[in-house]
């Protein structure tokens, strides 16, 4: 067993997860087979994840479909219990679920709901008020700030199945955030909302970490909640952590290539362009192409010296790009990146 550090937020060492999950072949005879003799198969879907955050740390938490976020982020806060390895979360063992250690947490799941559908979100805010012993002072104070940070105001006396989900998703978070919590597990908590919404739960997030130095976990599909909010990164594809570092240096580890951006003061055609580099785009004046990370240089020097250009931006590819080259191909477990 191995010691935490002593301000480790979160601390997780080897930590697994083995599903035992029960094959069925198909049809009626399938059935009654599987009645008599019941075949099992463990899925693995964490196998042996270490890292350390240290308070008010934000880290996205990325990887494709399947790979072992939501399990791992289970763990984290005491719903699964692992099969093996080490988890210490603001000093507690989270399988415990002891009363102290469900103060410090919070655990948002965008795709589950824990308001009461039918009463207005107020009623469940009170629920909340009475399970985690909130005194009255600091949940009139807490209710004041998150209303004016989310813009709560005239939705939290509406029923919760009449709001809009951006508005439910706001007192969603306001429920799951009313103890103030010092671990925030937050998964997938923009998915469904429009640009907006996106952003408004973004800065709420933004707001609260930096207000009460909370440490966040975030997984997201849309990579501008991850960008906005983390600096950085894990990356868990297959059970395992294949990447932990910052967003840069991710970059640094796809095939993309960088973006070069081009203003131009003379029009010119995607085909000279296409001299240049791939993937090329011309809009008017505007222009952009990818070229290899290697060659940028070089690329722009014959670029500036061939062209009437007026400016010219060398971007790193976005980070949707490098997941999709990491993972597009969906072959056998990726090879260990880099470990920070
Ligand atoms: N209750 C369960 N029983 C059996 N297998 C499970 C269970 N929950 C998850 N799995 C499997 O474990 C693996 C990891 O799933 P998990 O939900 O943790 O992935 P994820 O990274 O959160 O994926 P997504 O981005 O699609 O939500 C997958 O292969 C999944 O099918």
């Amino acid at each position: 067993m191995t010691t935490s550090p002593p301000d480790a937020a979160v601390h997780v060492r080897d930590l697994r997860k083995a599903y035992a999950v029960h094959e069925k072949e198909p049809g009626f005879m399938g059935s009654l087979r599987s009645f008599v003799s019941r075949k099992t198969r463990q899925v693995e879907a964490v196998r042996g994840v270490s890292f350390d955050l240290h308070p008010g740390e934000v880290v996205g938490f990325l990887g494709p479909n399947g790979a072992g976020k939501t399990t791992t982020l289970k763990m984290l806060s005491g719903l699964l219990h692992p099969s093996g390895g080490e988890a210490r979360v603001a000093g507690f063992e989270p399988r415990r679920r002891e009363a102290a250690f469900l103060r410090q947490i919070t655990l948002v799941m965008g795709q589950k709901q824990q308001l009461i559908w039918d009463l207005p979100a107020l009623d469940s805010f009170l629920v909340n008020q009475a399970i985690y012993e909130i005194p009255d002072d600091q949940y009139r104070a807490t209710m004041r700030e998150f209303t004016d940070v989310l813009g709560l105001d005239g939705i939290l006396k509406k029923q919760v199945r009449k709001l809009s989900l951006g508005e439910r998703m706001k007192c969603e978070l306001a429920a799951a955030l009313l103890h103030r919590p010092k671990v925030l597990f937050l998964d997938e908590p923009t998915i469904g909302l429009d640009v907006n919404m996106q952003e408004s739960v973004r800065a709420f997030v933004r707001d609260y970490n930096e207000r009460y130095d909370a440490t966040v976990i975030l997984t997201s599909h849309y990579m501008a909640d991850v960008t906005a909010l983390a600096r950085r990164i894990l990356v868990i594809d297959q059970g395992a952590l294949v990447f932990d570092g910052d967003l840069g240096s991710l970059a640094g580890q796809a095939r993309a290539g960088k973006t070069i951006r081009l203003q131009l003061r003379s029009p010119v055609t995607a085909q000279a362009l296409a001299a240049y580099g791939q993937d090329v785009s011309v809009d008017g004046l505007s222009a952009q192409l990818s070229v290899p990370r290697a060659e940028v240089s070089e690329r722009a020097a014959r670029l500036l010296a061939d062209l009437d250009v007026a400016d010219l931006t060398v971007e790193d590819p976005s980070i949707e790009a490098v997941m999709a080259d990491l993972f597009g191909h969906r072959t056998p477990p990726a090879p260990a990146l880099e470990s920070a």
